[in-house]
């Protein structure tokens, strides 16, 4: 790469004209440590091309300009870079009629999942409603649910500790009346009972570890109203994200299958009544299949145990049965394993069809075989983990893809699994509980099937949660040996196995006992898992790579040594191990001592111990691990900005801002239209130009790049300057004058013009996307001092600024006004 470095700059103001500078200085290009080539350049200044800074020290300025300080442009260049990222800056423009529709539709749904909710709500509590658009999501606080000590957030103040509720009495009379006391940084405030319910929200984090630290002040909001605000354009642009993506999907297009008679006998032979919401599932999969022409991208989200294979297993058959092939996705080689027994065994009575796994157990030989089968279409289906998605894997005529537990693969698969879904049909499965407002809220946005209800003879899992005591371990793992069954126990980390194993050992000298965790050499791993499936292992001593998935119908107590080390949901997900069948099942959960745990974390398990009901997970969900189902549905890299605000905060923007999608659209103007009424033409210093190997070129090219997309821009201002090193200030004008241009269109400003001490811009958004825009800006001197006037954002400066600071000012408040642009649709 070549850099120029200043060598040395040498700044000499004529003394003969104050306005009348020359300036000259001596850069060395380096490529690598090779000085290649050095060159000199003058600039002769003439009046109406001045530096932005009026005093006398500019040579000293520019000087630590060039070599260390970053300038406007390249602030401006990184924040594309981070922010946008090349699809966000080069996003097409929607079509309009397209969107238009799809919006009016989104909305109709989401009013049919509102009622329904609001139905479900009306004795419930919550959903009340909160002015009009929010959508009738309510997740504030009642004031009296909550311990002292417990981190709150006020809407307008910002985050405190709950202190309790005491009577007081206030100024104005002399009934003393309940208040709530909160705890902010600066002091104590006091709110009446009945607002703090209005205002109040429990401050949850996504990661139950992360406990917020840093309270706000009550005397100085402003730190809190810029999380606010950066939380309600995370959410904002998370939206529009999924709209995005969602249209683009509509776009592509594959013939339904077609409905086949073999499908309802293939469903007659499943052996149980479907539960409601699983008959509800295969009707949303079948029509996906069958009636819309856009391939299926569904998510079928049930608890633990609650039946989702089957839903899986008929969309496979609708597939198959028309001739394509299927692929069955799973995290880890146990589970695959599993899939393959279960897919295996449903299809057994369809010779025809030929389910294959693939797994790095297989000798090469094998392998090679198998991916020749794919390759042949001699396999139907096609169980494995992420090796399936791997360059070797050539698909005869693919059709549909199962992934169970996508959250569970890394970015990159995350990645390959994204990208076959615009060519086939995807159906994922996730254990990971999402709160059934924020499904309802979705509809419209993310295709998906919940299953709330478990299969009828379930009985709940009876939870024991206590101090560790090899009594009652012995005596817990007796009455499950006494009545047939067999037994998890699971420790956080593999060193701690051998120490059990040498306990249970003891204990039960004559029953078969065996270790697994993920270290282990993989054929063992399976051999065991086998083993353990079949019965003929009694004790399975493990990590949690139990922990999603695995179905052993005889397995019906789980221990869980050191339980302080899972997080709930590894928890809740542990414990579904076991209860998957009829007999009642019980989980130990052992923690070493009670003097050991903080109070929360006993509060946290103890949580855990209330929720033994069956489908309580999805009551949980809606408090400690809705955040996991958040992650499944918009991805985990989000979870972070819930961190602004907390959970339940976050939860009722998002409804707010799904509901009003369609009040967030920019439309941008094309590129040519945008006039910029400044009379500023720098002409560039001719040994600049010299150096430059094509000066024409090269601002053609720029021209050219600004008129294509900020991206291509922000390349060009790169690729120049990694070439001829920093350019002179003229030609900076020159491009803050393209970008200005740039971003002007893309937000939607037509005209920029200067009348006195007023800049005028003509725009046509909307007053409410001015606003999302201003309120995400970073620069208060920029927010204060534009106000919207009907077809105008207008500024007021302080003083009638020269053409190029002017210039400058406009560069500054286009690219703060740009930086909102994720978040809005962009027409
Ligand atoms: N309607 C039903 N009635 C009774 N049993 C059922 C019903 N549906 C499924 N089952 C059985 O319940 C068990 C769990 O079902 P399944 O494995 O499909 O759950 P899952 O939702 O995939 O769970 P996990 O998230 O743990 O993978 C299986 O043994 C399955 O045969």
């Amino acid at each position: 790469m070549a850099s120029f470095l200043p060598n040395p700059l040498v700044l000499k103001l004529s003394s003969a004209s104050p306005r009348l500078w020359v300036w000259s200085s001596v850069f060395t290009l380096q490529r690598g440590n090779k000085k290649k080539q050095s060159f000199q350049f003058k600039a002769v200044y003439t009046p109406g091309l001045s530096l932005s800074s009026p005093t006398n020290k500019i040579p000293s300025l520019r000087k630590e300009k060039y070599e260390t300080e970053p300038d406007d442009i390249s602030i401006l260049n990184e924040r594309i870079r981070r922010d946008f990222g090349k699809r966000e800056a080069t996003r097409p423009v929607m079509d309009s009629e397209e969107a238009d529709k799809y919006i009016r539709l989104v909305k109709e749904q989401q009013q049919k999942g509102l009622q329904k909710l609001k139905g479900k709500n009306a004795s419930g509590g919550g959903g009340d409603g909160d002015g009009p658009g929010a959508g009738g999501f309510n997740y504030k606080v009642d004031p009296y649910s909550l311990r002292s000590g417990d981190y709150v957030v006020h809407k307008k103040v910002g985050i405190g500790r709950f202190v309790g509720i005491k009577f007081d009495v206030s100024k104005n009379s002399t009934e003393p009346i309940e208040y709530v006391f909160i705890e902010y940084a600066d002091g104590m405030a006091k709110l009446p009972v009945k607002q703090a319910s209005r205002m109040l929200y429990r401050y949850s984090l996504p990661n139950e570890t992360k406990r917020p630290r840093t309270l706000s002040k009550l005397n100085d909001t402003t730190v809190w109203e810029r999380r606010k605000t950066k939380g309600k354009v995370a959410i904002q642009k998370m939206v529009v994200d999924l709209m995005e993506l969602y249209l683009h999907r509509l776009k592509q297009k594959r013939p339904p299958y077609p409905k086949n008679p073999a499908m309802a006998e293939f469903a007659a032979q499943f052996p149980y009544e479907p539960t409601p919401d699983q008959k509800q599932a295969f009707i949303d999969v079948e029509r996906d299949l069958t009636e819309r022409q856009t391939p299926m991208d569904r998510l079928i989200c049930g608890d633990v145990g609650f039946g989702k294979t089957e839903v899986a297993l008929r969309a496979i058959f609708c597939v198959v049965s028309s001739g394509k092939q299927a692929m069955v996705l799973a995290p880890t080689i146990v589970l695959a394993k599993q899939h393959f027994d279960v897919v295996s065994e449903r299809f057994s009575k369809y010779p025809d069809i030929k389910v294959g796994l693939l797994s790095r157990f297989q000798t090469k030989a094998e392998k090679e075989e198998y991916l020749d089968m794919i390759k042949h279409g001699h396999l139907n289906i096609i169980v494995g983990t992420h090796s399936l998605l791997g360059s070797r894997v050539v698909y005869n005529n693919l059709g549909l893809l199962v992934v169970d537990e996508e959250q569970r693969f890394g970015v990159k698969q995350k990645e390959k699994i994204a990208s076959f879904k615009t060519s086939v049909d995807v159906l994922t499965l996730s254990a990971t509980p999402i709160p059934r407002t924020l499904y309802l809220a979705l509809t419209g946005f993310r295709d998906a099937s919940l299953i709330t209800t478990p299969p009828p003879e379930r009985v709940p899992i009876k939870t024991h949660l206590s101090a560790f005591s090899k009594e009652k371990v012995i005596s817990a793992i007796k009455y499950e040996l006494d009545r047939d069954g067999q037994v998890f126990y699971v420790l956080p980390r593999i060193k701690g196995l051998e120490e059990a194993m040498d306990f249970l050992q003891q204990a039960f000298p004559d029953v078969d006992i065996a270790t697994a965790h993920g270290q282990q050499y993989s054929k063992q791993l399976e051999e065991t898992m086998e083993k353990f499936a079949q019965g003929a292992i009694k004790i399975l001593i493990c990590t949690n790579i139990v922990e999603s998935g695995l179905d052993i119908q005889n397995a019906n107590t789980i221990i869980v040594q050191d339980v302080q080390q899972f997080g709930l949901a590894q928890l809740y997900q542990l414990r579904g191990r076991v209860g998957r069948a009829d007999k009642e099942a019980h989980a130990y959960l052992f923690y070493p001592d009670k003097s050991l745990l903080s109070d929360q974390a006993l509060e946290r398990l103890a949580a855990l111990e209330e929720c033994r009901e069956l489908g309580k997970g999805f009551q949980l969900a809606e408090r400690d691990m809705g955040i996991r189902g958040f992650g499944t549905i918009f991805g985990e890299q989000q979870t972070g900005d819930v961190g602004n605000v907390g959970i339940d905060l976050f939860f009722e923007m998002l409804f707010e801002s799904l509901s009003k999608v369609e009040e967030h659209r920019v439309m941008s103007v094309p590129y040519q239209s945008v006039q910029i009424d400044i009379n500023i033409n720098p002409r560039l210093p001719s040994e600049y130009i010299n150096h430059l190997e094509n000066p024409m070129e090269i601002v053609k090219e720029a021209e050219k790049a600004a008129e294509k997309d900020i991206w291509s821009l922000m390349q060009f201002t790169e690729s120049l300057r990694r070439q001829y090193g920093k350019e002179p200030y003229s030609m900076e004008i020159l491009l803050k004058k393209l970008y200005a241009r740039r971003m002007a269109a893309d937000v939607g400003i037509s005209k920029i013009y200067a009348s006195g001490k007023m800049v005028g811009m003509k725009t046509n958004m909307n007053k409410k996307v001015f606003k999302l825009m201003t309120d995400s800006m970073t620069s208060d001197i920029h927010r204060n001092s534009l106000v919207f006037d009907r077809d105008q954002i207008k500024a007021e400066l302080l003083l009638e600024l020269p053409r190029e600071q002017l210039l400058n000012w406009i560069f500054q408040c286009l690219a703060e006004l740009h930086a909102s642009l994720p978040a809005l649709i962009k027409y």
